[in-house]
């Protein structure tokens, strides 16, 4: 998977990142949204009902606090057949078409959602592009051979516990 997003990114970009790049990094972009369902930075966040209100046949008095588990969404399996499989394809348009438009919120949804959203795809396309020019990315050895084994923790955002584990080596110059 990360060599087949290296020259995928590596392909499209060819020289120097430039901010007509991004639109090229179609497959670039499928990948950060795949990896921003599985490991979403903002796993829960909240909202106050401002009236009574009745969802599903929960009663919410007006001054509720909602979380709303966004990690959980984004692993539902109503949602995401096999959800633990990291399939970039989910994000197809012809795949997203007919999905619940809240089945994936890893910028929130609504009034008060991510205002860098598109800021935010845009930086992670060019720095994805930009570091692969330069530096090779392997697995290190770890002990986790499936996702179910990832450590995660969540304190301001979700991460992988000792961060993710990945070495890094410097490309030929030629391939630069
Ligand atoms: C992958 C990167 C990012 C993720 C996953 C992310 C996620 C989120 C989420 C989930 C919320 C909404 C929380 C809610 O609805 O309660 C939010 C709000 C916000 N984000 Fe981001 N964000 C990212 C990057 C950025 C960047 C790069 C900027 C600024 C350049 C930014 C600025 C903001 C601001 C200002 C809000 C508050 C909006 C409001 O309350 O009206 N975010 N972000």
């Amino acid at each position: 998977m990360v060599k087949f997003i290296e020259n995928n990114t590596l392909k499209s970009v060819g020289g120097r990142f430039k901010t007509n790049s991004a639109c090229r990094l179609e497959y670039t972009e499928r990948f950060i949204k795949e990896a921003l369902r599985l490991f979403p930075p903002v796993p829960l966040t909240g909202r106050q009902v401002h009236r009574d209100t009745t969802l599903a046949s929960y009663r919410l008095p007006a001054g509720t606090t909602l979380l709303l588990n966004v990690f959980g969404a984004h692993r539902d399996p109503l949602h995401w057949p096999d959800p633990l499989l990291f399939d970039p394809d989910r994000f197809l348009p012809e795949r997203v078409r007919g999905r619940h438009p809240c089945a994936y919120v890893p910028f929130s949804s609504g009034a008060r959602n991510c205002i860098g959203s598109r800021y935010a795809m845009m930086n992670l396309k060019a720095f994805l592009a930009t570091v692969l020019r330069a530096l090779r990315v392997d697995r290190a050895d770890d002990p986790y051979t499936d996702i179910h084994q990832l450590p995660l923790t969540a304190d301001l955002s979700l991460r992988i516990v000792g961060g993710p584990r990945v070495v890094f080596a410097r490309r030929a110059e030629e391939a630069m």
